[in-house]
């Protein structure tokens, strides 16, 4: 569960006396999520979700955060909304944490996405990266590829406690896409984590996305990457490539992909696999037994690693014109 700051209602009080959204009808922590503390907020003018940011988020990467989040809501794009107070400020202190509140999203997100959803996918990240394209500020991918050793440091000799052969791949990996990753791709915002779990759906249309607390600035052919690895496998370890063709196709005919950009997707892919399968590894191995957070599995994008690195093209991924 993903509380891991209390508030008073006194805390709470003051907090919202700087904003002019009413009195707090009701405050309920929400259970899913894994980074930051997150409540849903009923106060007298409607539903709020107020959010703390716990120790992975980086104080000084908030402005960033807040800052796309208005920038892709004034392009049109279905996000959340940082909620200003009564000094302008979106960004402000609570229970000790920085915290803001950010309006509510309707809609749900898909345990099972189907080839529809992977369709939605495409056509809404290609509209993300269009509405980012103008955002002023810029952030480094810190779990980019020159953050893949370093993190790998933080557990090597303890991978083959989580599978054997594990740290050979991580290994391997890591060498050649240390030595071939692609340069030069069109680039701007990419969410970076754009998981099932940060898409939200109202029946089979898209309703927003959430969640951008990894967002950086980074090749946008990445993103996609990242969103065939969480999208378009099965449950038994099977890529799907008719999810992957639905959500290619519809990404293109949104933002065209240029021949670099599908060159590289293939190298893409793995290293989106690899920066999953690290932070995965790592979380689970310093992973602190009275927390409430059930670390997520790395041994899924071992699987899906190993898949990659037997792609050559990326018309296995479903691309027509690859
Ligand atoms: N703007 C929003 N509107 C509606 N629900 C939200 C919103 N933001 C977060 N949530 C809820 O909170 C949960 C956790 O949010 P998330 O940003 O993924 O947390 P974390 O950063 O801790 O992983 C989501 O699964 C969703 O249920
Ligand atoms: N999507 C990552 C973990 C980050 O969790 P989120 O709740 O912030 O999306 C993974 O699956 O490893």
């Amino acid at each position: 569960m993903a509380v891991y700051t209390d508030v008073t209602d006194e805390e709470l009080e003051a907090f919202l006396a700087e904003y002019p959204l009413g009195e707090a009808l009701s405050i309920k922590g929400i259970a899913e999520g894994v980074e930051n503390t997150n409540y849903l907020l009923h106060t007298e003018t409607g539903f709020y979700i107020l959010t703390l940011y716990e120790k992975r988020v980086n104080a000084g990467d908030l402005p960033f955060f807040i800052g796309l989040m208005e920038h892709l809501a004034a392009r049109g794009l279905k996000c959340p909304v940082p909620v200003k107070g009564r000094d302008g400020q979106a960004l402000r202190t609570l229970a000790g944490r920085p915290a803001c509140i950010v309006t509510f999203l309707d809609g749900v997100w898909v345990r099972r996405p189907g080839v529809t959803h992977c369709a939605e996918l495409g056509r809404g990240l290609a509209r993300l990266h269009h509405a980012g394209a103008d955002f002023p500020m810029d952030r480094p991918n810190d779990l980019s590829v020159g953050g893949w050793r370093p993190l790998y440091d933080r557990f090597r000799g303890r991978a083959d406690g989580i599978e054997q052969g594990l740290e050979d791949l991580i290994a391997g990996a890591l060498d050649r896409l240390e030595a071939g990753w692609p340069q030069g791709l069109p680039t701007g915002v990419i969410h970076a984590d754009l998981f099932p779990d940060n898409v939200f759906f109202v029946k089979e249309k898209l309703s927003g996305f959430i969640d951008f607390y990894f967002a950086c600035t980074d090749a946008f052919a990445y993103d996609i990457a990242i969103c065939l690895n969480a999208w378009c496998f099965e449950a038994d370890g099977s890529y799907n490539v008719t999810k992957g063709r639905a959500l290619l196709a519809a990404y293109d005919a949104e933002r065209k992909l240029s021949a670099a950009e599908i060159a590289a997707l293939p190298v893409l892919a793995r290293g989106a696999a690899l920066r999953f399968l690290l932070t995965r590894a790592h979380d689970l191995i310093h992973h602190d037994p009275a927390a409430f957070v059930r670390p997520k599995d790395p041994r899924e994008y071992a699987r899906k690693l190993r898949f990659h690195l037997g792609v050559e093209s990326a018309a296995a991924y479903g691309l027509e014109h690859a």
